[in-house]
């Protein structure tokens, strides 16, 4: 098991990373997000050995590394993938696999099952962006790390690989049993591939959770915004119920317990009718996303809610519109 508590991490006089604290179980992928420049990568960069921390522990239980005990990156069992592969231009498929490797035997289980057995003589100039990453894969989970780092492994590649690869990496993690963090820019990534997700912000971890949870129960709203399309509205909550304009919905209180409250609305919570007997709100913006069109309606409270609508429902900007919550899970509510 993978356990941290209590890292700080800084740059000289800029602490870049504080208090840390989280446990990975057995074979559990934990997905780092948070915006740009919020120490997603130094974590990584610290939990490898390759940086120095300032405060606080790293235990893999068969080592301890905390400021003064240092562990150097080669002890620590530790097996990188990054965005740019990383690997060695003038090595084959399998002389990078086998890069040091003493017993091959490895190699050839994440050859098959990552499916590279057409590739293994060939140069990594000669392949794509999906394969080249396959190999950078395969050769890190040949070497039997005790736990793997991905810092961004799909953000060179185009949305069809992403969405193969990225279930194809999650398979063979599970596959060689080991712990993970990875590192995404992509929220639907997060939700779709982690047994957990962790959402940083300027260095703090602002919650570590399930996705379900992390999407409809956000800790707080920074949260909930950075996990997709998020709306709040101001309610009234009384027990487990809670009462807004656009009608009444099961609510869990998530921070102060206070009467006036607002609610999160994601797009799905949220049903609209076209041409209906009355109107409750006018439509901003609509994108088209394929299957469906995601819609901004405004209130006459002046509050903006999305709402995610059919492809088939040809609504435009400026149509009148009625919009209601349309919901059986309790909404997240938060002291306004
Ligand atoms: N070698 C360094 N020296 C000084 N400051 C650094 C160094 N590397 C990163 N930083 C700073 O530390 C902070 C965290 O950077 P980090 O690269 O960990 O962020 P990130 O969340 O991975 O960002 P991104 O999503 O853009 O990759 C940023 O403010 C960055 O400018």
């Amino acid at each position: 098991m993978l356990s941290v508590s209590k890292l700080s991490i800084d740059y000289g006089s800029n602490r870049v990373v504080s208090e840390l604290n989280l446990s990975l179980g057995e074979s559990e992928i934990l997905m780092l997000v948070g915006p740009t420049g919020c120490g997603k990568s130094t974590i990584l960069q610290a939990l490898a050995g390759l940086i120095p921390i300032s405060e606080g522990e790293i235990n893999l239980g068969s080592w301890r590394a905390t400021p003064k005990l240092k562990v150097p990156p080669e002890k620590r069992k530790v097996g990188m993938v990054f965005q740019d592969f990383a690997l060695f231009p003038h090595l084959t498929v399998q002389q990078n696999i086998c890069f040091r490797l003493t017993d091959t035997s490895k190699a050839d289980h994440w050859i098959k099952l990552l499916g590279l057995e057409a590739f293994r003589d060939k140069k990594p100039a000669t392949l794509s962006g999906g394969q080249k990453q396959r190999v950078a894969l395969a050769r890190t989970l040949a070497h039997e790390p005790d736990f793997v780092l991905l810092d961004e492994p799909l953000s060179n590649l185009d949305a069809a690989l992403k969405d193969t690869l990225r279930w194809d990496i999650r398979n063979a993690l599970k596959d060689a049993g080991v712990p993970a963090i990875w590192v995404t820019h992509d929220q639907e990534e997060a939700l779709s591939v982690g047994d957990r997700v962790g959402v940083l912000k300027e260095g703090i971890i602002q919650q570590i959770d399930t996705p379900e949870r992390c999407f409809s129960l956000p800790s707080n709203r920074f949260v909930a915004r950075f996990l997709g399309e998020a709306s709040f509205i101001a309610g009234n909550c009384e027990g487990d119920i809670a009462t807004t304009d656009l009608g009444n919905a099961p609510a869990i209180k998530v921070d102060h317990d206070t009467a006036k409250v607002d609610v999160l609305l994601r797009p799905d919570d949220i049903h609209l009718i076209q041409n209906a007997n009355t109107s409750n709100g006018k439509v901003t913006w609509v994108r088209y996303e394929g299957g469906s069109r995601l819609c901004a309606v405004k209130l006459a409270c002046d509050t903006v809610v999305t709402s995610r609508v059919s492809h088939e429902v040809m609504v435009r900007p400026g149509d009148a519109v009625h919009v209601s919550i349309n919901t059986t899970h309790p909404l997240a509510v938060y002291a306004a």
